[in-house]
């Protein structure tokens, strides 16, 4: 695919354009839509094939996919009224908003196709879950970290709901900053602290032949301090609560 066009140029409009250019190897030419204006301009400065189109409706005409990533609710201003001829391919990011949702919106019969591509894809570092399978898409996306087609919306949308719980992770990771300072730690040394332990569950996770439960067990003496941790913090009723929170997010995504 040599020309991608991308409405809404955010923090994930400016990761895809940062993949796509991330190696400088056949990058393809990429046409963004005026807003975010200065993201569009600041990536147009820095490729050489990446162009800023005077309105959404010009993205669409240069470009062979079409990439949404509008925040949802502003959908229907960025997309009604867009003319999408059919042989086109739109790869629709928002979160909660299904194929049916955008057809209705673009009125068109061109191929839609649901992916998730997360902040890594910058540096092509992120497996991006797409639905349904298409071999342009997949392959897009293989190009920036990996594809991974799912079966059905049903499906995408548990994915979709996992990538909800990242920031809860970092928060997590400050919470324990924040207690060690509240025992009198020094903040640099608690945060590089912090960030040493996690890099190494980082490194840990990378080997595929432990499971996650085998990774957890490993780093545990019985009776021990995590094991103290984990069973007097990360308690059933915690776990049931991450349970529901998880379950409220995905009715809410699957509408
Ligand atoms: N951030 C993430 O990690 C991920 C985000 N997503 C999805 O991607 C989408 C974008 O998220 P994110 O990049 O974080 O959001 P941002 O708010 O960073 O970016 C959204 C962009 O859309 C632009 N925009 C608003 N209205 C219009 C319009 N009418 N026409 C063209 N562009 C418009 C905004 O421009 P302006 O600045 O001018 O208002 C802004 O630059 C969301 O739907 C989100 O669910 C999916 C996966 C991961």
């Amino acid at each position: 695919m040599k020309r991608i066009g991308i409405i809404g140029v955010g923090e994930i409009g400016r990761a895809i354009v940062e993949g796509l250019y991330y190696r400088g190897d056949d990058a393809p030419e990429v046409f963004l839509s005026p807003r975010g204006a200065r993201t569009a301009a600041e990536l147009s400065e820095r490729y050489q094939g990446v162009r800023v189109c005077p309105g959404n409706q010009a993205v669409v005409d240069h470009s062979e996919i079409v990439i949404i990533a509008v925040r949802r609710q502003h959908r229907h201003e960025a997309l009604a009224g867009l003319a999408v001829a059919d042989e086109k391919i739109v790869i629709n990011v928002m979160a909660g908003v299904g194929n049916d949702d955008l057809r209705r919106t673009l009125a068109t019969e061109a191929q839609l196709v649901r992916a998730i591509p997360l902040p890594a894809i910058r540096e092509r570092r992120s497996v991006t879950v797409t639905c349904p399978s298409h071999p342009v898409t997949d392959s897009f996306f293989e190009r920036l970290g990996g594809a991974l087609p799912v079966a059905d919306e049903t499906a995408f949308d548990v994915f979709s709901a996992l990538t909800g719980t990242l920031t809860t992770h970092y928060s997590y990771l400050a919470a324990l900053t924040t207690w060690a300072v509240g025992h009198g730690i020094a903040s640099d040394d608690a945060d590089n602290y912090v960030r040493g332990l996690f890099q190494e569950v980082g490194r840990a996770l990378s080997d595929k032949n432990r499971t996650l439960r085998q990774l957890a067990a490993d780093h545990e003496t019985p009776k021990g301090s995590n094991e103290r941790v984990r069973t007097t913090w990360f308690t059933p009723a915690n776990s049931e609560a991450l349970t529901q929170a998880l379950d409220g997010l995905l009715a809410d995504l699957a509408g």
